[in-house]
């Protein structure tokens, strides 16, 4: 498929765009919402003795900001079945929260000091009017991670797949199964607590950052913007290569269709040509090179079938005075009538011919000499039978012959325009025919006037 320089371009510089977006995706775009004492969201802290009628014997937590580090001092007792300390992090007021889903993974870094067994809880709360209280954080689903923070502090990272929700906290809320997934898209609240073993005594948990990490794009979204970018760009090569490809069709048939007429009209042209360079302009009969061709044939023909062939010359008595008496413009009407009245007398298969000046001469297929002598005979009279210009009487003088077998066709013309002779010199207006072999003599008249 060959590319315009607009669609080459486009893919060049897709390509590009293409290279730089997903390295600058997986490398860089990185976003992050980091949270300690001093991003502004409000902290407060929580124990199993809160909302108890007694506190005395339950466990006690404080809190306190240190510089950028949250730090909750909690003293575990076991007067409660499940002992625990919890810092919590308000993102925002439910029922607002905010969308955590656009993360990938949480970076916790977390010092814990304190007797026993240290383990910590992570929780991410998303709020969900289906089954959530605005006033009630325990409705809020509990998204959690369990984990034993590194010693000295150590940054721990947690990417989301290993977030799963408390059984019974699913179970407590009655939350149907469909429900029941991980899902952070609106978390009011963040927490870290100590739930989940009993050692009584002072547990200090710091957490100096809290931070979430995604893609401001993720792989997936990119990947199939570009995917879609690459299909339209194709699809509109595709189209406006089709387009053009029908144009030039549609051109190529143009030019192949004005092509055809041209050679059509040439064609023409040349027939038109070839015809009249065939023809008398005057009187519009054949001209003596429009009936060689025929004249050949026939001649061929007649030897071959043994059929005869005749042959009459005609010439318009004392035309010379016609021209000298009344103008050659006269002369011509008198030559033009004179060979459209011969016409009308020669039957298919016939020929008529202008032979040269007055001179005329007709071709009779399968005419015998005395078939071919009578009908030179009424042409003869017929031109008594019509008006001349000026009133003036015409008259023709015939030479009629047959072509011998084995006759050379130069012998047979010959022949026929000896008779014309011979009618002219016995006095003219009349029909005088020779049959092959027969010699010149006034004894061949058949005629005379
Ligand atoms: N008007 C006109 N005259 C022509 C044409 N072609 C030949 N002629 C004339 O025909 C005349 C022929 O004269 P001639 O050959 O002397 O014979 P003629 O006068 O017919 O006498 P005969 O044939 O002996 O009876 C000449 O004057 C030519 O100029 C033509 O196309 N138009």
């Amino acid at each position: 498929m060959p590319l315009t320089g607009f669609h080459r371009l486009a893919m060049l510089l897709l390509l590009l765009l293409s290279v730089l977006l997903l390295a600058w995706q997986h490398w860089g775009m990185d976003r992050v919402l980091y949270i300690d004492a001093r991003s502004g969201y409000p902290v407060s802290v929580i124990s199993d003795g809160d909302g108890q009628k007694d506190p005395a014997g339950y466990s006690q937590a404080s809190y306190q900001a240190q510089d950028h580090r949250m730090r909750m001092d909690c003293t575990l007792t076991t007067r409660y079945e499940w002992p625990y300390c919890e810092l919590d992090v308000q993102l925002a007021k439910a029922p607002e929260g905010i969308d955590l889903a656009e993360y990938d993974r949480v970076d916790i870094k977390l010092d814990y000091q304190g007797p026993g067994r240290r383990q910590v809880r992570f929780l991410v709360r998303n709020f969900n009017p289906q089954y959530s209280k605005t006033d009630t954080p325990e409705t809020w689903k509990n998204n959690l991670v369990s984990f034993t923070p590194k010693a000295g502090g150590e940054v721990i990272s947690i990417p989301f797949d290993l977030f799963s929700v408390a059984e019974w906290w699913l179970d407590e809320h009655h939350i149907p199964l469909q429900q029941s997934a991980v899902d952070l898209h609106n978390v009011p609240m963040i927490s870290v607590t100590t739930a989940g073993f009993k050692e009584p005594g002072l547990h200090r948990v710091s957490v100096d950052y809290i931070a979430f990490h995604g893609k401001w794009i993720s792989r997936e979204k990119l990947a199939t913007l570009l995917v879609l970018c690459w299909i339209i760009l194709s699809a509109s090569a595709l189209i406006q290569d089709q387009t053009r490809l029908h144009r030039s069709l549609a051109e190529s048939r143009e030019r192949e269709r004005s092509l055809r007429d041209l050679a059509d009209t040439l064609h023409l042209e040349k027939i038109q040509i070839s015809e009249q360079a065939q023809r008398d302009p005057l009187t519009g009969i054949r001209n003596r090179a429009g009936v060689l061709e025929e004249l050949l044939r026939a001649s061929e023909q007649a030897r071959h079938t043994g059929k005869p062939l005749a042959m009459v010359f005609v010439d318009i008595d004392h035309f010379k005075a016609v021209n000298d008496t009344h103008g050659h413009e006269v002369g011509d009407m008198v030559l033009k009538q004179f060979a459209q009245l011969l016409g009308t007398q020669i039957r298919t298969g016939d020929y008529l011919v202008r032979w040269g000046g007055e001179e005329l001469v007709l071709f009779f297929p399968n005419a015998t000499l005395e078939t071919a002598t009578s009908r030179a005979e009424r042409m003869r009279q017929s031109l008594t039978e019509v008006i001349w210009p000026a009133g003036m009487r015409i008259t023709a003088s015939f030479g009629v012959t047959v072509m011998g077998s084995d006759e050379q066709i130069a012998q047979f013309i010959r022949r026929a325009d000896d008779a014309l002779y011979e009618a002219k010199r016995n006095g003219r207006n009349r029909v005088v025919s020779k049959a092959p072999g027969e010699a010149s003599g006034p004894d061949n008249r058949t005629d005379q006037h």
